[in-house]
């Protein structure tokens, strides 16, 4: 059968980046995905917004939901401080096996913590699993309708403290309205909406950046 776009991306990263070296990697990626294939990475535009904001954060524990293949994973992974762990959480069983090998190809892989599951299910498991206490800093890139409700569990779950941050991807295309409203008018967050486009396109698309007040 037809290999996958997300194979076809594997493909052009164990060809043409150097193993070890995530700069590369993502370099890599984002040239095949203005070149041959767009594929939903965060991208090289927004990816900038999300590097600054993981450097500034330089947060102890880190949550993404959403790992796709990986790209974001990488490009956070690397800016982290050592002894510090990302947790990404990916619920398609065949984007993750993709994510694995971009991940270890990135020599990134001790950083890193995939885990396969919906996200509604894990969040709760976050203690459990990981003896997290709460995240510094959540990456919020998967499905669009789950960002708000999963955003609420993660208050319920005590997962955020005074402080936390949450960078959510993808707030106007494809759009997450219903979160957009709620963190843009309870009085639990602040937040900053990051201007950009959609990856590897000149459509519009941003980053909204929110601070849990506790
Ligand atoms: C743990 C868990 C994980 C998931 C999960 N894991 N991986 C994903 C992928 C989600 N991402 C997207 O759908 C997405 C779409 C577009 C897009 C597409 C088509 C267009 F025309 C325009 C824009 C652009 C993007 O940047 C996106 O991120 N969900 C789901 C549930 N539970
Ligand atoms: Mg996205």
């Amino acid at each position: 059968t037809r290999s996958t776009r997300p194979q076809r991306l594997l493909r052009a990263v164990q060809k043409k980046a150097i193993k070890g070296d995530p700069q590369s990697v993502i370099s890599t990626i984002d040239y095949f995905c203005r070149h041959s294939e767009w594929a939903m990475n965060v991208g090289d535009e927004k990816g900038v917004i999300l590097d600054s904001v993981v450097c500034e954060v330089s947060p102890s524990t880190a949550l993404e939901l959403g790992t796709y293949c990986g790209y974001s994973t990488v490009r956070i992974a690397r800016l982290l401080p050592p002894g510090t762990k990302l947790i990404t959480l990916e619920f398609n069983p065949d984007y993750a096996a993709v994510a694995r090998q971009i991940i270890e190809y990135s020599g990134l892989q001790d950083k890193i913590c995939l885990v396969e599951g919906a996200s509604g299910d894990l969040i709760p498991k976050m203690q459990e699993l990981f003896g997290i206490k709460t995240f510094d800093f959540v990456f919020l890139d998967h499905w669009k309708d789950r960002y708000l409700p999963d955003i609420k569990l993660l208050e319920e779950c005590q997962l955020l403290r005074k402080g936390s941050i949450l960078l959510a991807d993808n707030v106007i295309c494809p759009g997450t309205p219903d979160y957009l409203e709620y963190v843009r008018n309870s009085p639990r967050y602040e937040s900053k909406y990051f201007k950009s486009h959609l990856e590897y396109t000149k459509v519009e698309d941003g980053l909204e950046k929110s601070v849990f007040l506790g």
